[in-house]
């Protein structure tokens, strides 16, 4: 359908893309000497700093004009009345309802989102306490130090992302996460664990599957293996929506925690998925987790479109992808305790915003969600950086800082953040050929020399980042950051005009490794020639002493 509304905000904005300087970014820190602090937001504990983007401000002008044109603000308000937002599936997207207090009722469609939210909470929490306590203990009377999280995707990284952000070692649980059908990953872990302390969490939205029903089989060989077959069910709990799965794998129905499919997978760490946080870090930390995601919540319902952190960062991204033509976006928290943040964001990003048709079914005629890669600083600066300060086109970058470590060593946290500072400096003003040869002549290089390698040492410079500042790293600030991507997701999702609720990209090679599968064990010939060709030689392989 033709929104000429749109359509004038998109043209608006290509108008602008093709103006001389459009990417250029130090020349907007020339023009105005305030726009660091006139593009620094802040929304609970949480600092956006947008000056190093490539947002000037009638390209902010023009988003915010898109942003209405397009409704993103009121796509929020629908996902929160629990509309079907997620029109392909049919579906509300209600992780809001997840974090939102008792007092705030939400309804999914018909259903009251809210009673199911904090029926399953109040379940968790006893669980939780009694597993602390000592009152459910593992089949030989011992307590249960350790919990294995059995899930992948949705059901794996945002736990063990908050896991590696928060854990501690006076924690009450160590947490695990097995994810791959890998059976490498099951025998490393299992090498660091005593069945008869491990609490086995089976973790799926749909409890079908195929690398997790697999893990969860090989677990639940070793419980029955390590204390018998009859002792198994006391070490297993399953997070899912479908109940009638788990009672068939064997789980007691009050072992089991539910959640609805209005919960998407990569939005559901806030659910039952997240027991083992519950488990490993207690249960105050977990509800500080909900309550900081609880606060982006209203901050991205109620904030003006041009104070809206997510919102902004979403029209950041638009600018960047659509009018710049940057293809890619590289994160790097500057804090080791975020090392799994990356990968939690490249599937709430790149599931939530890779696709190429929008939620009418219509082609989408703009690109749309770029390639989300991360490390943490420092280590990045090591690896990917060079790509970023000297490829042949930019890459922006999100820059995560924590202000105070939660160490004592002071020294170590301001060369940290001296260096995630530096780096986004570096990107900004680059280097220009008059620099580099005056640098090489005062170290006494011979101008033949600066010569030759002037190209080789000359940053462009003006190359995008946005900064976010965080005072510390707890469960309140971490439930910000994590709800803050989410809603940026959902901006998106509405500038773009996809479904950034749905996921059918992944279907088409799950339902291919059945017939591989077939392929593998002599049943059946792969129909792919190379595919084909590999399994034989795979066979070749494996035959061999
Ligand atoms: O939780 P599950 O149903 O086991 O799904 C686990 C994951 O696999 C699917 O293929 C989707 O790509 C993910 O969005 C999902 O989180």
């Amino acid at each position: 359908m033709p929104d000429t509304h749109a359509d004038a905000a998109w043209a608006e904005l290509d108008r602008l893309a093709r103006e001389p300087g459009a990417g250029a970014i130090r020349a907007l820190f020339a023009a105005d000497p305030d726009r660091a602090a006139r593009m620094t937001h802040r929304a609970g504990d949480i600092l956006l700093d947008l000056s190093r983007s490539a947002v000037s401000p009638a390209v902010l002008e023009a988003l915010l004009a898109l942003a209405e044109a397009t409704g993103a603000p009121g796509f929020l308000a629908a996902m929160a009345r629990g509309e079907a937002v997620n029109a392909t599936e049919r579906r509300a997207a209600l992780h809001m309802a997840l974090r939102a207090p008792e007092g705030v009722r939400m309804r999914a469609g018909e259903e009251d989102a809210s009673a199911a939210v904090h029926g399953t909470l109040a379940a968790m929490r006893r669980f939780t306490a009694q597993v602390h306590d000592g009152t459910l203990r593992g089949a030989t009377g011992a307590r249960f130090t350790d919990v294995l999280n059995i899930g992948i995707g949705g059901s794996d990284l945002g736990p063990a992302m908050a896991a590696r952000a928060l854990w501690t070692p006076v924690a009450p649980m160590r947490a695990h996460y097995l994810a791959n059908v890998d059976a490498h990953a099951f025998e490393e872990i299992r090498a660091r664990l005593d069945p008869a302390r491990t609490l086995v969490l089976v973790a799926s939205k749909t409890f079908t599957t195929q690398e997790t029903m697999a893990n969860a089989a090989l677990a639940r060989a070793w419980l029955a293996q390590a204390l018998g077959e009859a002792c198994a069910g006391a070490h297993l709990a399953a997070l899912s929506t479908n109940l009638e799965a788990t009672a068939a794998f064997g789980i007691a129905p009050d072992r089991v925690f539910g959640f609805r499919d209005w919960v998407g997978g990569r939005f559901s760490m806030w659910s039952a998925i997240g027991l083992s946080l519950a488990l490993a870090l207690g249960w105050e930390a977990f509800a500080r987790l909900l309550a900081g995601a609880r606060m982006m919540d209203e901050h991205a319902l109620t904030a003006a479109p041009g104070r809206n952190l997510p919102l902004l960062l979403a029209l950041a991204e638009v600018w960047h992808v659509n009018g710049l033509g940057y293809p890619a976006r590289a994160v790097l928290p500057y804090d080791e305790r975020l090392a799994r943040f990356p990968a939690h964001l490249q599937q709430l990003e790149m599931e939530s915003l890779g696709k190429a048709v929008r939620a009418d079914g219509t082609p989408a005629p703009r690109a749309t969600g770029p390639v989300v890669f991360g490390e943490p600083g420092t280590n990045a600066q090591h690896s990917f950086m060079q790509l970023i300060h000297q490829g042949p086109r930019p890459v922006p970058v999100d820059f995560i800082l924590v202000a105070r470590p939660d160490h004592p060593h002071a020294e170590s946290h301001r060369t940290l953040l001296a260096n995630g500072l530096a780096q986004a400096e570096a990107l900004l003003h680059g280097k220009d050929a008059a620099a580099v040869a005056a640098e090489m002549r005062a170290a006494g290089a011979a101008e033949a020399e600066i010569a030759r390698l002037l190209p080789h040492r000359v940053f462009t410079g003006d190359r995008p980042s946005v900064t976010i500042l965080l005072p510390r790293l707890d469960p309140g600030t971490l439930g910000q950051l994590v709800a803050l991507y989410e809603h940026k997701v959902a901006c998106l999702g509405a500038l773009w005009g996809i479904n950034p609720f749905d996921q059918w990209g992944v279907e088409l090679g799950k339902q291919l490794a059945g017939g591989t599968l077939a392929a593998l064990e002599g049943r059946a010939r792969a129909k792919d020639p190379a595919t084909a060709a590999l399994v034989a030689e795979i066979g070749r392989l494996a035959a061999q002493p």
